[in-house]
């Protein structure tokens, strides 16, 4: 019986996912002072892109929480858009990508795991392989900001060989 592989999951930070897309969290000065200067607008963090013929939804998804070592079996893309996943929680959370794979249609390149800490949200560029949804806490809240449109938008790759993602 061989051992899966594993790995273990990175802080998230801003250089680390940035092949991936986008870590948006309250840090450093904000962008703009607003509202009679009782805000801090952290403005315009991520790049958005939902592609001809579909337009932005947001969506709330409840997710079961799961737990570390997590069996990562399957990795999807969404070849139309963008996807944000934005917590309504204050719990650590787990974000999954892998690199592109060699060539069109080919399976994906290496998997990367991060722990994402409370308050962190992320968007992964159009086409981006990533695990689904994976909170580490009830409740398991998001708000989700895709492509909504006609097509499914939707390329899942299972695994060869399913992955151990341990914490870090
Ligand atoms: N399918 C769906 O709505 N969610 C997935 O795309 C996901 O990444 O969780
Ligand atoms: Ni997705």
């Amino acid at each position: 019986m061989s051992a899966l592989r594993e790995i273990a999951a990175q802080p998230l930070t801003s250089s680390a996912f940035a092949p991936f897309g986008e870590v948006l969290e309250i840090g450093g000065a904000p962008d703009k002072i607003i509202n009679q200067g009782l805000c801090g607008r952290y403005h315009d963090r991520a790049a958005l892109d939902f592609g001809p013929g579909g337009r932005a939804g947001i969506s709330l998804f409840d997710a079961e929480p799961r737990s570390l070592p997590y069996r990562l079996e399957m990795v999807e893309r969404h070849p139309e858009g963008s996807q944000a996943f934005i917590p309504m929680h204050r719990n650590a959370w787990l974000v999954i990508t892998a690199e592109p794979g060699t060539g069109p249609g080919g399976p994906p390149g290496a998997v990367h795991a991060f722990v994402a800490a409370p308050g962190q949200a992320i968007n992964f560029h159009r086409g981006t392989w990533h695990g689904v949804l994976t909170p580490l806490h009830a409740p398991g809240v998001f708000a989700v900001v895709d492509r909504i449109g006609e097509s499914a938008n939707l390329e899942e790759h299972w695994l060869e060989e399913p992955v151990l993602i341990t914490g870090p």
